[in-house]
C-alpha cells in the first residue's frame, strides 16, 4: 500500500515507536494521520503537521481499554471527518507484569475491541469497502521472554488474532498482518515488573544485549505497510525487517 494520499488511524501513534512512525509516515504524505492515544502531546502533534504541511494531522484522546459502544462511538467522529480508513493501526501496549488484568485489557482485549468495532464500517457483508489493519505485536508473540509471561502471552494471543484475521480476509474484505520489533529503546523496556518478581533485573539483564532504536523500528514498518502482505508476520529486529514463516502443526481442516 502506497501511503501516499491514503487515510490512516493510528491507535497509540504518539508512544515510542508510535512517534517515531509517525514521522516516518507523514513523511510519505498520506492524506490524513488520526492519531488515537491515552496519552496527549499536544507538541508531537505540532511537530508532525510541521515536518509535512500537506497531511492533516489530526488527535482525539482513546484509551482501548473503554467499552466496545463507546469504540464504536470515537469511530463514527473519525469516519465522518475522513468518509473512508485506508488502514488502522493497532499499537498500543504497556509492559508490567504486576498488572495482569490491564495487560490484558491493553495488548488483545483493547485491539480486539477496536478491531471488531471498524469492523462495523470496512465489513463487505455490510456492504463497507473492507481495509488494512496492521497490529503491532511483538517477538515475544513467537518465543517468550519468559520472566514476563503475561505480557509475552498477550503478545502471542495478538499475533494468533492477527493470524485469523487474515485468513477471514475474503469473508470480511479485511486484510491484517502483524508488526513484530524485538527490544527496540523507548521507556517501556527501560524498567518494569517481571511476574511475581522472578526476575528483579529483567530489563537490565535484557539491556546487556544488541537492541535497535525507535527510528530503524519506525523505517522498517513503513517497508511493512507498503509491502502490505496479508497475514505477513513481520519481525522488525536488530534494525531488519525479516518475515517470518510460521510453523503449522495442525490444520482444523476447514
Ligand atoms: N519497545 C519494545 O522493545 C517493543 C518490542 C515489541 C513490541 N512492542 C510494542 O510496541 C508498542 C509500543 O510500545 P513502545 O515500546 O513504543 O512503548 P511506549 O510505552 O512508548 O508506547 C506505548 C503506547 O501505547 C499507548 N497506550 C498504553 N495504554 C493505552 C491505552 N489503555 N489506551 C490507548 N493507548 C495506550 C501509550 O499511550 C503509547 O502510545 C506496544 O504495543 C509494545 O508492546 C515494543
Ligand atoms: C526489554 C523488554 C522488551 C519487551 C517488549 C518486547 O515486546
Amino acid at each position: 500500500m502506497a501511503i501516499a494520499n491514503k487515510n490512516i488511524i493510528f491507535v497509540a501513534g504518539l508512544g515510542g515507536i508510535g512517534l517515531d512512525t509517525s514521522r516516518e509516515i507523514v513523511k510519505s504524505g498520506p492524506k490524513n494521520l488520526v492519531i488515537l492515544d491515552r496519552i496527549e502531546n499536544p507538541a508531537a502533534i505540532a511537530e508532525l503537521k510541521a515536518i509535512n504541511p500537506k497531511v492533516t494531522v489530526t488527535f482525539y484522546p482513546y484509551d482501548v481499554t473503554v467499552p466496545l459502544a463507546e469504540t464504536t462511538k470515537l469511530l463514527t467522529t473519525v469516519f465522518a471527518q475522513l468518509k473512508t480508513v485506508d488502514l488502522l493501526i493497532n499499537g498500543a501496549g504497556i509492559l508490567d507484569d504486576h498488572q495482569i488484568e490491564r495487560t490484558i485489557a491493553v495488548n488483545f482485549t483493547g485491539l480486539v475491541n477496536t478491531t471488531t468495532a471498524i469492523l462495523e464500517f470496512w465489513d463487505k457483508r455490510k456492504g463497507g469497502p473492507g481495509g488494512v489493519i496492521a497490529n503491532i505485536c511483538s517477538v515475544t508473540g513467537f518465543n517468550a521472554i519468559y520472566q514476563v509471561p503475561v505480557y509475552s502471552a498477550s503478545k502471542a494471543a495478538v499475533v494468533s488474532f492477527t493470524s485469523s484475521l487474515a485468513k477471514l480476509a475474503p469473508i470480511t474484505g479485511v486484510t491484517a498482518y502483524s508488526i513484530n520489533p524485538g527490544i527496540t529503546k523507548t521507556t517501556l523496556v527501560h524498567k518494569f515488573n517481571s511476574w511475581l518478581d522472578v526476575e528483579p533485573r529483567v530489563a537490565e539483564l535484557l539491556d546487556e544485549h544488541p537492541t535497535q532504536t525507535t527510528l530503524q523500528c519506525a523505517q522498517n514498518f513503513v517497508k511493512a505497510i507498503e509491502a502490505n502482505q496479508n497475514g505477513a508476520i513481520w519481525k522488525l529486529d536488530l534494525g531488519r525487517l525479516d518475515p517470518v514463516n510460521w510453523t503449522k502443526h495442525w490444520d482444523s481442516g476447514i
